[in-house]
C-alpha cells in the first residue's frame, strides 16, 4: 500500500486553490519619446480575478494598462520593452495579430464612447468584423446575450434601434462593456470606467464588475481606495513609473509592506 507521509498529507491538505496566471508583465518598460514611464514592472495577472491598478496620478497605471492589449502601438512616441504573454504567449512577438489579441483582451474606457449608432449596432459591431455571426438570428443572440451580461438588456430591449448615444451616461458604460463581451474575451481591461458616472450608475457597474469575474479575467485601474477595495481580489500599487507591490486586496488595504502604499491608501498624498 502506498503510504503517505505525514508531511505530504499536510502538504495536500494546506496546498492552495490552484491559480491559473492569465497574463504576466515581465521587465515592462515604457517610454515617450524620452520621458521614460515604466520602469522594469513585473506584475502577474490571475485569471477569474479582478486585479486593481491604484497609486497617484502620473505613476503609470493606465500605461501599464494599455500595454496588455497594445494600445500604446497606437501612440506614436511610446516604445515598449520587457515582456508580456497571455496564456504563455508573447504579446508583443510580430507574428501576433493586434486586432486579434484586442479581441482577446478587450478595453472599457474612462469616459463611456458608444458609436454614433443604435444600441443594436453597437454591440454586433465586433462580431461583424471578427466574422463572429453570419445570420441575422445569431447577430440577434450575440447582441441579447451580451447585454444580458452586462445587466442592460431590460433596460433597453425595447428600443434596441435607437442611439446608444440617447442612453444615461452609465447605461452607456454598461453598453461599452456589453460591446467589449460581444466578441468573446477572454480579459477585459477598464481604466477608471465609472469615474464619469454618479454613485448608483457606479455600484451598478461595481456589480456588474464582481459577476463578470467568473468568466472574465478583468484588470482595472482606479482612483478610488474605496472601489479597488469592494471590486478587487488583487491590489497593485504603482509610483512613479516603479511597481510599489502587489498582493490580496485586503492585505494591501490593511497590511501593506511599502510605506509609500500606507501613505497612499491613507489619503496623505496622490
Ligand atoms: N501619450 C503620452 N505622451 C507622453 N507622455 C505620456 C503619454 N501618456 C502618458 N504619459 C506620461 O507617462 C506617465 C504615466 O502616465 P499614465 O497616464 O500612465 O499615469 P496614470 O497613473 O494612469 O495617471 P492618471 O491617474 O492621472 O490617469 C506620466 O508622466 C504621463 O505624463
Amino acid at each position: 500500500m502506498n503510504m503517505l507521509t505525514d508531511a505530504a498529507v499536510e502538504a495536500v491538505l494546506t496546498e492552495a486553490p490552484k491559480e491559473t496566471l492569465k497574463m504576466r508583465g515581465s521587465g515592462v518598460n515604457v517610454f515617450y519619446g524620452e520621458k521614460q514611464a515604466l520602469f522594469d514592472v513585473n506584475l502577474d495577472i490571475r485569471e477569474n480575478q479582478v486585479t486593481a491598478l491604484i497609486g497617484p496620478s502620473g505613476c503609470g497605471k493606465s500605461t501599464f494598462l494599455r500595454c496588455l492589449n497594445r494600445m500604446n502601438d497606437t501612440i506614436d512616441i511610446c516604445r515598449v520593452n520587457g515582456e508580456i504573454t497571455l496564456d504563455g504567449e508573447d504579446i508583443y512577438d510580430p507574428r501576433i495579430d493586434v486586432v486579434e489579441l484586442r479581441a482577446r483582451v478587450g478595453m472599457v474606457f474612462q469616459k463611456p464612447n458608444p458609436f454614433p449608432k443604435s444600441i443594436y449596432e453597437n454591440v454586433a459591431y465586433g462580431p461583424r468584423i471578427h466574422g463572429l455571426a453570419s445570420t441575422k438570428s445569431e447577430f440577434d443572440a450575440i447582441v441579447e446575450t451580451s447585454l444580458q451580461k452586462a445587466g442592460l438588456f431590460n433596460e433597453v430591449k425595447d428600443r434596441l434601434h435607437e442611439p446608444g448615444t440617447g442612453l444615461s451616461g452609465g447605461q452607456q458604460q454598461r453598453l461599452c462593456i456589453a460591446r467589449a463581451i460581444a466578441v468573446s474575451p477572454e480579459v477585459i481591461l477598464m481604466d477608471e470606467p465609472c469615474s464619469a458616472l454618479d454613485p448608483i450608475a457606479t455600484a451598478k457597474v461595481e456589480e456588474l464588475i464582481d459577476e463578470l469575474r467568473e468568466n472574465y479575467t478583468i484588470v482595472i485601474v482606479t482612483h478610488s481606495m474605496q472601489q479597488a477595495a469592494r471590486v478587487s481580489q488583487r491590489t497593485a500599487m504603482f509610483h512613479l513609473g516603479h511597481l510599489v507591490e502587489e498582493g490580496p486586496t485586503d492585505k494591501i488595504f490593511t497590511n501593506p509592506d511599502d510605506k509609500r502604499t500606507q501613505d497612499y491608501i491613507t489619503g496623505r498624498f496622490g
